[in-house]
C-alpha cells in the first residue's frame, strides 16, 4: 500500500483541524501529515480532540487507527493562533508543499492538501497563485489541468488563478488544445472512462452570440475543438455557459470545461461543496484537495466540515490503485 501524503496548510486556517477530525476514526489508509506537531498538540486541545500523534520517517508504516495520526514534523517559524494569519508561517506552508514532492518523488505515494491562504504568502514575499501551478513548476510540467469533481458533476478550468480582466487575453487555440487534451486522456488513464465526452463553454454571453458579443469563440474556441474532433476526440460546444449546467446538457458528458474560475466553479459548489475534490490531472503524481479555503472564520472552533477532505483523500487512494501513468 502506498501513503498519502496530507499537507496541514495554513497553520491559522481549518487544515490542522481537519487533521486531527480526520485522525479520530480508522481508516483505510497510510495518511502521513506534514505539520508542526506542537500545533496539532495545542489544536487539538483547543477542539477538545484525544489524538496520539506518531513522529513519522520515511520507511515506517502509517498509522491507521482511531485517535491516532502519523506526522512528519515540520517547525513552525512563529507560534500560531488560530484564525490569525502571520507572514512568518509562510515559509512553514511552502516547506510542507515541497517536503510533499520530495516524498512522492522518493516513494509510492500521492499529495493531498489541505488549503493555504494565497495572500498571506504573497505578502511574505513569495510569488504564489495556488497549488495547481506550485505542482506543475516542480514537477517540471508545461501545463496542467485544475478539476474539480463532485458526484454530479466534473469541472475543469481553462484559466486557473487569473484577475477576470486578464483571462480573454489567456484563452489562445494551442493552450486549449492542450487543456482538452490532458482531461481526455486523464479520465482515460486514470477514471477509466474509456471514449470521455467533454463539453466546452464559450467565453462570452450567449458564446459570443455570433460574433456579436465576442469573437474568442469564432476566432479560438471553435477551431481548435474542430482540430480536435479531427483527432478523434468527443467535444460538445462551444456551449452558452448559462445553460452548459443544466441536467439536459450534461447528460451523457463526463466533464464540463469552463473558462475561467467563476464560470465553473460557483456551479460546482453549489453541486456539491463539502463532499467535491479538486484534482490537478497533468502531473506525474497524483495531487488532490479539498474544495473550500482556509476558513479562518470557524478555525479552532470545531465547527468545520471534514467531508471535503475525506474525499479528496478517498479519491488520492483510488487514482493512486488505478493509474496508468
Ligand atoms: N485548496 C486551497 O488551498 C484553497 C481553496 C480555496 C480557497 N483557498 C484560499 O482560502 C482563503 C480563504 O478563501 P475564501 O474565504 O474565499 O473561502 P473559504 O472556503 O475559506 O470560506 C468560505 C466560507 O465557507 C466556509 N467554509 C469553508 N470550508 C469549510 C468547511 N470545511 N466546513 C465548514 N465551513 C467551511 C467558511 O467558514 C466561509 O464562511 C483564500 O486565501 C483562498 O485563496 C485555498
Ligand atoms: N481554485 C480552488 C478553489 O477555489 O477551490 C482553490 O483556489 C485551490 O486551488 P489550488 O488547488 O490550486 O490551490
Amino acid at each position: 500500500m502506498s501513503y498519502l501524503f496530507l499537507t496541514s496548510g495554513e497553520p491559522a486556517g481549518i487544515g490542522p483541524d481537519l487533521c486531527l477530525q480526520y485522525s479520530q476514526t480508522e481508516r483505510p489508509h497510510q495518511v502521513v501529515v506534514l505539520a508542526d506537531i506542537s500545533l496539532l498538540e495545542q489544536r487539538a486541545k483547543l477542539l477538545q480532540l484525544n489524538c496520539k500523534l506518531l513522529p513519522w520517517v520515511p520507511g515506517d508504516k502509517a498509522t491507521q487507527l482511531a485517535g491516532t495520526l502519523s506526522v512528519f514534523h515540520i517547525p513552525l517559524r512563529a507560534p500560531c493562533s488560530a484564525g490569525t494569519l502571520d507572514v512568518a508561517n509562510a515559509e512553514y506552508v511552502l516547506a510542507q508543499l515541497e517536503q510533499s514532492v520530495a516524498f512522492v518523488n522518493s516513494t509510492r505515494g500521492a499529495i493531498v492538501t489541505c488549503p493555504v491562504h494565497k495572500g498571506i504568502l504573497n505578502d511574505s514575499g513569495i510569488n504564489f497563485s495556488g497549488h495547481t501551478e506550485f505542482f506543475a513548476d516542480r514537477a517540471g510540467v508545461e501545463k496542467v489541468v485544475m478539476m474539480l469533481a463532485c458526484e454530479k458533476l466534473r469541472v475543469c478550468l481553462a484559466t486557473t488563478h487569473l484577475p477576470l480582466k486578464d483571462v480573454a487575453n489567456a484563452i489562445n487555440g494551442p493552450e486549449l488544445k492542450q487543456t482538452l487534451t490532458i482531461i481526455h486522456d486523464s479520465l482515460q488513464k486514470q477514471f477509466g472512462i474509456a471514449e470521455p465526452r467533454l463539453s466546452v463553454c464559450g467565453l462570452n454571453p450567449h458564446a459570443g452570440e455570433g460574433g456579436h458579443l465576442g469573437l474568442e469563440e469564432q476566432q479560438i474556441i471553435e477551431p481548435a475543438l474542430d482540430e480536435l474532433r479531427e483527432a478523434g476526440l468527443t467535444l460538445v460546444g462551444p456551449l452558452p455557459a448559462d445553460t452548459a449546467f443544466t441536467p439536459r446538457a450534461l447528460a451523457n458528458i463526463d466533464a464540463v470545461l469552463a473558462m475561467y474560475h467563476d464560470q465553473g466553479l460557483p456551479v460546482l459548489k453549489y453541486a456539491g461543496f463539502g463532499d467535491a475534490v479538486n484534482v490537478t490531472l497533468g502531473l506525474p503524481f497524483i495531487r488532490t484537495s479539498v474544495d473550500h479555503g482556509t476558513a479562518l472564520d470557524i478555525a479552532g472552533t470545531g465547527s468545520a466540515n471534514c467531508g471535503s477532505l475525506r474525499c479528496a483523500l478517498n479519491y488520492a487512494a483510488t487514482m493512486s490503485a488505478n493509474s496508468i501513468f
